[in-house]
């Protein structure tokens, strides 16, 4: 199968490592690049995406790259020159179309930040078929929303998606040369199948005891002869894709509790990445301060009051309505999206990745004029605002990043 990687930061290249560490040479990895310059790195990198964790390099190859030039998202016909120095690296050059079948994608991996995923998937959409999926991994939420909303409007002919939560904390040395240090692990769940099929029914067995409940492949398709199986696919591999990857933690989990999951990391950054922005420093040096407690505090009792408040209007809604809902919030309050729990998952995650520089300050420090924060704060502000819930310091922060990113620091003289 063909599986494709759009996003090649640090996050992207870990699991585009990791992906191809346990995937079969049969299945190829194509990296789509954002720039030339990014695939000509991987190139002089000798098409090798080095890992380091706990003093530990490991080496994957045996890529394929494409170029995503922003005008024409469509691969490239091969170097011959790049063909025959290293048969799995090829840079594919511009003037060709490998016909239809070649162009089409069939597994996507999104690493690519939330607020370049819109316009980078409307690009995409002609080589993508209700039979291909999605993987959605990025920091932030609301990405998958707005992509039904513009991009696969129809929920009969949208490709399968999967949604993730990664807690991993990994940063670049220099291209294609990450360091893993902090261990995190990734969550994720299938998003309900339009024509009914029940991808979950494994966790539902209750003759299970519930730890041991696991999802189950046959679940989404038993084999060639289901006169579906052409549909369902690229979901089965995807997912069996993400499950092999046991070096990442990755738990395929009821989308109920990706969605919680989701929900924590989008705390945790909509208090380290501004603060670290605003501060320029690292996340370990961010609450050595009691007034940073402060801050973050405030926001993790705004979030968990925002939660609160739609888990209820959720509940509410699914009592009366029969309608299918494809989005699945949780429909209860889980104690996990309590402040004092999502307190303590601030000061956890801004420990284990207390060396790392956030993306966002990464983003800024390069010039960037847009961020992530619209899919941070400014998801828990559409929320506010849906549910009657104020959020005074989750909203400063966001504006704080929006003058951030406007107004020079310290270039007075
Ligand atoms: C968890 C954290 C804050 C680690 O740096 C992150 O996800 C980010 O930088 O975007």
């Amino acid at each position: 199968m063909r599986f494709h990687v759009l996003g090649i930061g640090s996050i992207g290249s870990l699991i585009s490592h990791h992906l191809r560490r346990v995937l079969p040479s049969t299945h190829t990895i194509t990296l789509i690049h954002k720039t030339l310059r990014q695939a000509r790195d991987v190139q002089d990198s000798g098409g090798i995406i080095r890992v380091e964790a706990s003093g530990v390099l490991e080496n994957a190859s045996g890529f394929k790259s494409e170029l995503f030039d922003g005008v024409a998202a469509r691969p490239r016909i091969r170097s011959k020159m790049q063909s025959s120095e290293n048969p799995y690296t090829d840079i594919q050059k511009e003037g060709g179309d490998d016909g239809v079948h070649e162009n089409s994608i069939e597994s996507l991996f999104v690493t690519a930040k939330a607020h370049q995923t819109l316009p980078a998937l409307r690009k995409l959409s002609p080589r993508l078929s209700p039979n291909s999926t999605i993987i959605l991994m990025q920091n932030g939420m609301g990405v998958y929303e707005e992509l039904i909303q513009e991009v696969f409007r129809n929920p009969i002919s949208r490709p399968h998606f999967i949604l993730a939560s990664n807690t991993h904390g990994v940063h670049s040395k220099s291209p294609f040369n990450v360091i893993h240090a902090g261990k995190g692990e990734i969550r994720f769940g299938i998003v309900p199948d339009s024509a009914g099929r029940n991808f979950e029914a494994e966790f539902q067995n209750y003759s299970i005891p519930t730890p041991d409940r696991r999802g189950r492949l046959a679940d989404i398709v038993e084999s060639e002869d289901d006169p579906h199986f052409a549909r369902y696919r690229s979901l089965r591999n995807s997912v069996a894709a993400l499950v092999l990857m046991d070096a990442l933690n990755t738990t395929w989990c009821p989308m109920e509790e990706v969605q919680i999951a989701m929900r924590r990391k989008l705390v945790v950054n909509s208090v380290i990445n501004p603060l670290t922005s605003i501060m320029g420093c690292r996340n370990g040096e961010l609450f050595q301060t009691k007034a940073a407690h402060g801050v973050m505090r405030s926001v993790c009792r705004e979030a968990a009051q925002a939660f609160a408040a739609e888990a209820a209007a959720k509940a509410l809604e699914r009592r009366k309505s029969v309608e299918n809902d494809l989005t699945v919030p949780p429909s209860f309050v889980s104690r996990l999206l309590q402040a004092d729990f999502l307190e303590q998952e601030c000061l956890r995650v801004a420990e284990a990745t207390k060396f790392n520089i956030s993306s966002m300050l990464a983003d800024i420090r390069k010039g960037a004029t847009n961020t992530e924060v619209n899919y941070m704060n400014g998801y828990l502000l559409k929320l506010g605002k849906k549910y009657g819930v104020r959020l005074p310091t989750t909203l400063t922060l966001w504006r704080m990043i929006h003058m951030r990113t406007s107004i020079p620091l310290d270039k007075l003289f």
